[in-house]
């Protein structure tokens, strides 16, 4: 289990990115969903060891890596979200260049374990291949590759399918589910499909605080008869949106074809009918109803102990 506890972060500036977070992650795979400037990157960073907490406490299985950081390096895998790769190796080379930089011990061979990991995702045909010919999916699963590197117990993934087409999407999907069998899965991302995809359950996290901690399933259930979907034209919709809780408004054929969530009770706009929650529905509502953060804070600032369900 990795268990945070009241982790703060504050850049010089002061830029406070996260403010006091309390998660804990089981075994499997877990989402952090939230929009850009949240706070994820900065929570992987630390999770991975290349960024201090400014105070907090972090757990693997009960061994404290803020003051032992050294010590997680055995169990850690991280893809971060920019993969700096060198376009005229091959896949291979590439790989072995990874490991090698890591200290990946390799007692059957460096050549063997570099097959071994490639065959793990699906790139044995490509290994030969160089970087630079690479689709963007297949340069995803070279960067879980090294990742997977030494069977780490946790692995952190950073805005993985950013940029991947739908097919690469559903691949790239697949192998992280696959691989989250063995282990600790934490998978950040602002798309709402990754979570849907992937994640039994996730946290929600905005302006350095989780909002939520819930699974897809708990998120929908809590909105059940309560969403309506209608269409509304253009001219009316800045009006529409005042007086109604917008969750997602799409042009279709000229018009705007729009999603309320409407309380038992409150008036239903005429023409609305109810449709089937989301989790985006969900995820739009809690981020309309996430509190704006105070003036940048010098101390840590405690997350609720049990955070609410989305919707709730
Ligand atoms: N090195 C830094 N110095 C100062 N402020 C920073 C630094 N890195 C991040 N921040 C700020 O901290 C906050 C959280 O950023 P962070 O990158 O962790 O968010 P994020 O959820 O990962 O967003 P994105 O998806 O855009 O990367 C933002 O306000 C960001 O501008």
């Amino acid at each position: 289990m990795l268990s945070l506890r009241n982790l703060v972060k504050v850049y010089p500036g002061p830029v406070t990115a996260l403010r006091g977070v309390d998660l804990d992650v089981p075994k499997g795979m877990f989402g952090l969903l939230g929009p850009n400037g949240a706070g994820k990157s900065t929570l992987m960073k630390i999770l991975s060891g290349l960024l201090e907490p400014t105070s907090g406490e972090v757990t693997l299985d009960g061994l404290d890596l803020v003051r032992h950081p050294e010590a997680l390096r055995p169990h850690l895998g991280y893809l971060p979200q920019e993969f700096g790769f060198y376009p005229y190796l091959s896949g291979q080379d590439m790989l072995r260049y990874l490991l090698e930089l890591k200290g990946v011990s390799a007692p059957q061979g460096m050549k063997a374990l570099c097959a071994q990991l490639l065959e793990r995702v699906n790139l044995t045909f490509a290994a030969k291949r160089k970087v630079k010919e690479y689709s963007g999916g297949m340069r995803q699963r070279l960067g879980i590759a090294q990742a997977l590197a030494g069977d780490p117990k946790l692995l952190i993934v950073d805005e993985p399918t950013a940029g991947l087409d739908p097919e690469e999407r559903q691949r790239f999907y697949r192998l992280l589910a696959e691989v989250a069998h063995e282990r600790t899965v934490l998978l950040s991302t602002h798309i709402v499909e990754d979570v849907a995809m992937l994640c039994p359950r996730f946290a929600v996290i905005r302006h350095g605080r989780v909002m939520a901690i819930t699974s897809p399933t708990e998120a929908k259930a809590a909105l059940h008869d309560t969403l309506f979907e209608g269409t509304v034209p253009p001219a009316d919709m800045a009006a529409f949106q005042q007086a109604h809780r917008v969750t997602q408004a799409v042009l279709f054929e000229g018009r705007n074809r729009v999603r309320i969530h409407a309380a038992p009770g409150t008036p239903v706009p005429p023409g609305f009918e109810r449709t089937p929650p989301t989790l985006e529905d969900a995820y739009l509502l809690l981020m309309k109803d996430a509190p704006e953060p105070r003036a940048p804070a010098p101390t840590a600032t405690p997350a609720p102990a049990s955070a609410p369900a989305v919707g709730a």
